[in-house]
């Protein structure tokens, strides 16, 4: 059935393509409507492609990777500032320039003003502050960046070095990095960009350390650029990605700001020097719990980048021969390339039901803490927030990895667009608190969710199924067919996250309570906590994947379709630990095998549908980034037509074969020696 995507300039569609198209048995413009969030919504992206990718600025994304470093940063700036204008003029909501953000990829200079610097503001400034600064950022008389992280440290926060000592005779915080290791280093658009940074600095009075809190500090003259005194401030250098971002570092020497410059929402300091704080102490990291958020759904939208260009590619791809006597079959319709891509299609859409969910209550907890000042909700969205961050980094990185590698050779090409996608998922990983980190946040908290069950406390929604005794439980899958019922499915997930749990939490009390010093007993079992974050972070993928699939309001044909995937992605993901699933007696050795073999057939059932599948994300070429996953198909053309824009080519004959290799080959090297 018809793609919605509308492309003038697309020449004939590639025929294995049409073919594929032709064979889908659901209406695509369903699945599209439901991730974009409606018709409204579908038509709105629709229109902002047209807007942006008529403009040179934004059209032909892959020309990007001919560019010098200091040609993307430029470029990136000229984007930016033509987003923050046209923002300014449409008056574009957060919602819809998230939606911009992920047309461009992200490819952007100043994304922090939005992402981290005004959420900063709006979560950590008094009224008063926030009708002084957020016009002056709304308004880009100021441009920010969030500084927090050091070159010493950037995990643990209570081991920050910057200070912000008090001083009540002017009334001003005097900032300084005492140490190398002090110094701010990474923040984005830091570099060479932001005037303004809000800082997380160490507040000192009296000798007494308060602990992180938030400043905001102006780096550069807002006349020339200038950094202002006592501030060095400069870019830390390439990347993996991210290359067209001035990453920066920081260096502060007895900059003196006024009192007002403390965000003082959450703790305050008179002009004489007292320290009063209210709402709870960790309310000052809640921007990196809205960035987590974020980054789940960045997860998906980067992998369906990724899975649309290798499935396309695998249906226009001929490779070898299954029968002598046959033509070569398209590369898709060998079982290993439907094993290695369809369970990173499922995963693709497990991880939009999974954000969505999050991002829903996320905003709940929001409304909770404005209308009615309730933080209730912080720590358990903390809790999930970090797990689901770090597993859906894990699985985009893996899933990417994947379509990279079943691209074969081409898929190396910086122009298949997959090692970009690639390069951001790794800087997710690790950027708003690094993998394990994060997850260890997860289990700290499921820790205490069993301790609660353990003294007949009421446990959050995330964790009820804690109240489950594991021993009352037992599979069941008791026939092959029965792998397909996915109430049966999130029960056995839910199992298998429930009994890791208990046993690691009572691993620990014994060690505790046999003398092993807490700290020791922690570390010694840091693996199994981090593992027990991944089962109860799967676990909510599943049943948000279950929950959505089983309560669309949608043609018969869509909800068949998205829940084929939805037991592919629980299966899978069964296969893939079914230690842990083995060993919490979650699953047997039978059902293992059943499993498999129901994996397989799904792979059949959704052949047919996966060219639709991903041309559902309706990705604009210029947004996919990808010549291998062009929407007509035409790769082997593309791939040609990029070599023109390749600088290696604009001389025949490169200027290095009159330096080195004509002096080589006609012997006059080698004599001068
Ligand atoms: C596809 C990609 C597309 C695009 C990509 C484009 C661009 C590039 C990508 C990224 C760039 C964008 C943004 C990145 C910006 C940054 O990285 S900003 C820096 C982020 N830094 C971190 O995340 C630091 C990680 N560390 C921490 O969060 C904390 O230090 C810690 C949680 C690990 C420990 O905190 P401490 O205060 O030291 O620990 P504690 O005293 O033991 O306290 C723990 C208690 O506090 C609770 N808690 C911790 N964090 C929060 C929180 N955010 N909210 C609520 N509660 C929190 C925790 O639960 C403990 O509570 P208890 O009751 O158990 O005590
Ligand atoms: C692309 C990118 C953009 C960024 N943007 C910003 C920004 O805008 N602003 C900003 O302030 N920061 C930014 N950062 C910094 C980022 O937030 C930190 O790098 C991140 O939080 C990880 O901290 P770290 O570098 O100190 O890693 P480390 O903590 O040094 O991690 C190294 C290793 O130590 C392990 N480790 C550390 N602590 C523990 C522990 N308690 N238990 C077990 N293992 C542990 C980790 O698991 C990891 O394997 C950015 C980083 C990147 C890569």
């Amino acid at each position: 059935m018809a793609n919605t995507t509308t492309d003038d300039s697309r020449k004939e569609n590639n025929q294995d393509l049409t073919l594929e198209r032709s064979n889908a048995s659901f209406n695509i413009n369903e699945i599209t409507e439901i991730i974009d969030g409606g018709v409204d919504k579908t038509k709105f992206r629709k229109e902002m492609e047209k807007l942006l990718f008529d403009d040179p600025l934004f059209k032909d994304f892959y020309k990007t990777f001919f560019k010098t470093r200091s040609e993307l940063y430029e470029e990136s700036i000229a984007r930016g500032v033509k987003l923050f204008s046209l923002r300014q003029k449409y008056k574009w909501t957060d919602e819809q320039f998230e939606v911009i953000e992920d047309l461009v990829n992200h490819l952007f200079g100043m994304s922090l003003h939005f992402t981290m610097f005004i959420p900063s503001l709006e979560r950590l400034a008094t009224e008063t502050q926030k009708a002084k600064w957020l016009p002056l950022a709304t308004n880009f008389k100021i441009l920010g960046t969030y500084a927090q992280t050091e070159m010493g440290h950037g995990t643990y926060l209570q081991g920050l070095e910057t200070t912000a000592t008090y001083d009540p005779v002017t009334e001003e915080f005097i900032l300084n990095t005492p140490h190398k290791s002090s110094m701010k280093w990474w923040p984005g658009s830091l570099g060479k960009s932001s005037t303004h940074a809000l800082v997380q600095a160490v507040l000192i009075i009296n000798g007494k350390n308060y602990g992180m809190h938030p400043f905001m500090l102006q780096l550069r003259s807002l006349d020339n650029h200038m950094p202002l005194p006592g501030i060095e401030v400069g870019d830390i250098g390439p990347k993996m990605t991210v290359n067209y971002n001035d990453n920066g570092f920081l260096l502060l020497k007895n900059v003196r700001i006024p009192r007002q410059h403390m965000l003082m929402k959450h703790a305050q300091v008179s002009s004489d020097g007292k320290y009063t704080s209210s709402g709870p102490n960790k309310a000052i990291y809640a921007t990196m719990v809205l960035v987590r958020v974020k980054m789940t759904k960045w997860v998906h939208d980067a992998l369906r980048k990724a899975i649309t260009t290798a499935v396309r590619y695998s249906a226009v791809r001929h490779q070898s021969k299954m029968d002598d006597s046959g033509p070569e079959p398209q590369i898709l319709d060998y079982q290993t390339q439907q094993y290695k891509l369809f369970p990173v299609l499922a995963d693709t859409y497990a991880l939009f039901f999974m954000s969505r969910n999050l991002r829903r209550q996320y905003n709940r907890m929001m409304e909770d803490i404005r209308n009615k000042g309730s933080y209730k909700m912080l720590a358990e969205i903390h809790s999930i927030s970090c797990g689901l961050k770090g597993l859906s980094s894990k699985i985009g990185i893996d899933g990417a990895s994947i379509c990279r590698t079943a691209c074969g050779g081409h898929g190396y090409l910086m122009v298949a667009g997959i090692s970009e996608v690639l390069g951001l998922l790794h800087s997710v990983v690790t950027a708003e608190g690094e993998y394990t980190v994060v997850c260890l946040q997860t289990a700290r908290y499921l820790m205490k969710q069993i301790a609660k069950v353990s003294v007949g406390e009421v446990v959050t929604e995330s964790c009820e199924y804690l109240n489950v005794d594991p021993q009352s439980f037992s599979c069941p899958l008791q026939t092959p067919a029965d792998c397909f019922n996915l109430t049966f499915l999130c029960d056995i997930f839910r199992n298998r996250a429930n009994s890791l749990i208990r046993s690691v939490a009572s691993r620990l009390q014994i060690a505790i309570e046999s003398g092993t010093p807490q700290h020791i007993a922690m570390n010694n079992n840091l693996q199994s906590l981090v593992r027990v974050a991944e089962a109860h972070s799967e676990t909510i993928m599943v049943l948000d994947f279950t929950a959505a699939v089983t309560s669309l309001r949608t043609s018969p044909e869509t909800i068949k379709v998205l829940t084929s995937l939805c037991q592919l992605h629980a299966l899978h993901t069964i296969v893939k630990h079914a230690g842990d699933f083995m060993e919490t007696e979650s699953v047997g050795l039978e059902q293992i095998k059943w499993i498999r073999e129901q994996e397989l057939k799904l792979l059949e059932i959704i052949r047919p549908n996966a060219v639709a599948l991903v041309d559902a994300f309706d990705l604009h070429d210029d947004s996919l980034g990808s010549l291998l996953g062009v929407y007509d198909g035409n790769v082997y053309e593309r791939l040609y037509e990029s070599t023109k824009y390749n600088p290696m080519n604009q001389n025949v004959v490169h200027p290095s074969y009159h330096k080195y290799l004509k002096p080589l080959m006609s012997g006059e090297m080698i004599s001068k020696l």
